[in-house]
């Protein structure tokens, strides 16, 4: 589904991604964790097309994509749920996501603005579209809530629902569960697992490994902007290079310590992490 080759982007000379290879194959769920400045968001950017690379190649589905900015992309199927995103206040949760489907609606302004029998048309199935992606991250019933009213777990899985309605073959999640805590953790992990299990293709960002392990299939670490570890989750705890990464040389990655999403190390069994494998 997606290659990545000798991937490398730099800011005032200083590499944020370093000749990266990647392959995700289609139906699995990615996890990427890294210190941070690590260089994980940069590499989403760079595949979403959000940045331009300096080298290297992206493919999608077997066609190279390097040179396509992210709207092109995006209708080759990658959509991305950004670090810290807000919904937008003053809209529901339905409206919310509607936002989402838009990008695929076939109608113009023109047709928008006289509210053509077509466009109607159009914006009722994108209004059926938005609700069914709500159902699929349980938010069915908060549909016409104004949305900021909604918890932030919440808020988190309206934009993950905003993100589906546009179809993605291709699903990057870029800390979704940064700031929440217990239930919401629990909540939304059980959302991204349900998306796991119906086949969609993810990359997800986490500082805690503890949820990225109970999620992914398969795990890439990055630090200083290049590969240092790449396996199955319980491979990767276990390599000595992402623990003195991660932690320093005396520390240990297994079920005993993760850092979570605030940046602070914290043990298996305080909240966050605990919750997100117990959902
Ligand atoms: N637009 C930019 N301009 C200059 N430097 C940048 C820019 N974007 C990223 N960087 C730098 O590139 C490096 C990688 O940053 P990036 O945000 O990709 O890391 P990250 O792993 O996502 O970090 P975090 O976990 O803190 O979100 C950092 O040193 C950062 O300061």
């Amino acid at each position: 589904m997606l290659s990545v080759r000798g991937l490398s982007r730099s800011f005032g000379g200083v590499f944020a991604v370093r000749e990266v290879d990647l392959t995700v194959p289609a139906g699995q769920t990615r996890g990427l964790i890294g210190p941070n400045g690590a260089g994980k968001s940069t590499l989403f950017n760079l595949v979403a097309g959000l940045l331009r690379a300096d080298a290297g190649r992206v493919d999608l589905d077997g066609t190279e994509v390097t040179r396509l900015p992210a709207h092109r992309r995006a209708a080759h199927g990658v959509a991305i749920v950004f670090q810290g995103a807000r919904v937008f206040p003053g809209l529901t949760t339905v409206e919310n996501v509607m936002v989402g489907a838009h990008t695929q609606a076939r109608h113009g302004f023109l047709g928008a603005a006289l509210r053509s029998r077509r466009c109607r048309r159009e914006e009722r199935t994108i209004r059926d579209d938005a609700l069914a992606a709500l159902d699929r991250v349980g938010l069915a019933e908060w549909a016409d809530v104004p949305a900021e009213s909604l918890p932030l777990g919440q808020q988190r899985r309206a934009q993950l629902a905003r993100a589906l309605c546009a179809q993605p073959r291709l699903l990057l999640l870029d800390e979704p569960g940064a700031g929440l805590r217990g239930a919401e953790r629990a909540a939304l992990a059980g959302v991204i697992d349900g998306l796991r299990a119906e086949g969609l293709t993810m990359m997800l960002v986490e500082h805690d490994v503890g949820f990225v392990s109970r999620l992914a299939d398969r795990v890439t670490v990055l630090d200083l902007g290049a590969v240092i570890a790449d396996g199955t989750p319980d491979e990767v705890r276990r390599d000595p290079a992402v623990v003195t990464a991660y932690l320093g040389p005396d520390a240990t990655l297994g079920p005993a310590a993760a850092r979570d999403s605030d940046g602070t190390t914290a043990p298996a069994d305080a909240e966050g992490d605990d919750d997100a494998r117990g959902a």
